[in-house]
């Protein structure tokens, strides 16, 4: 999880930053994401908004950001996300949870569950999702409230 967070400090949102890190059963780091426009998007020519003043959604980031998970799957490593351990900051969205369960990931590990707002559908679905294909979901227990990095002097 702290891998996930640490990952999460890279996304360009100034909202929100997401962060997911694909383990295997062994504990070995497959693959890390955090969320992101596509490779040779540009960060300063797409919308970082999370609403508009026009109502174009085409000024939001939504229509092009890539989620953390998705990015944390398909940075995987040579091996595959079968079987593996997603841990994840934000509890996944439906449109992730069709990828995470595709990539045949069997557990997830998540720090917060959004504040349900006008999306909250999106949380239930995923929860219904992932029980239906039998992905066990549990909440990240922190054994510590912050991740303490010294850098070694030179
Ligand atoms: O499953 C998810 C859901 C959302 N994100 C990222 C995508 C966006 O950059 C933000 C959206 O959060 P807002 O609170 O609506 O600003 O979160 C993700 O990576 N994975
Ligand atoms: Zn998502």
């Amino acid at each position: 999880m702290a891998i996930a967070f640490l990952s999460a400090e890279r996304s360009k949102d100034p909202n929100r930053q997401v962060g997911a890190c694909l383990v295997s059963q062994e504990g070995i780091i497959l693959g890390i994401g955090y969320n992101g426009f596509p490779r040779g998007c540009s960060d300063d020519k797409l919308p970082w908004a999370k609403k508009s003043a026009s109502g174009d959604p085409l000024e939001t980031k939504f229509p092009y950001v890539v989620h953390a998970e998705v990015n944390a799957i398909l940075n995987t490593n040579h091996a595959s996300a079968a079987g593996q351990k997603l841990y994840v900051t934000m509890f996944p969205c439906n449109e992730c949870a069709k990828i995470i369960i595709q990539s045949g990931v069997s557990e997830v590990i998540y720090f917060v569950e959004k504040k349900i707002d006008n999306s909250a559908h999106v949380y239930v679905a995923s929860h219904k999702l992932l029980s239906m294909a039998g992905v066990k979901v549990r909440k990240h227990q922190p054994q510590m409230a912050q991740i303490p990095i010294k850098f070694q002097e030179p």
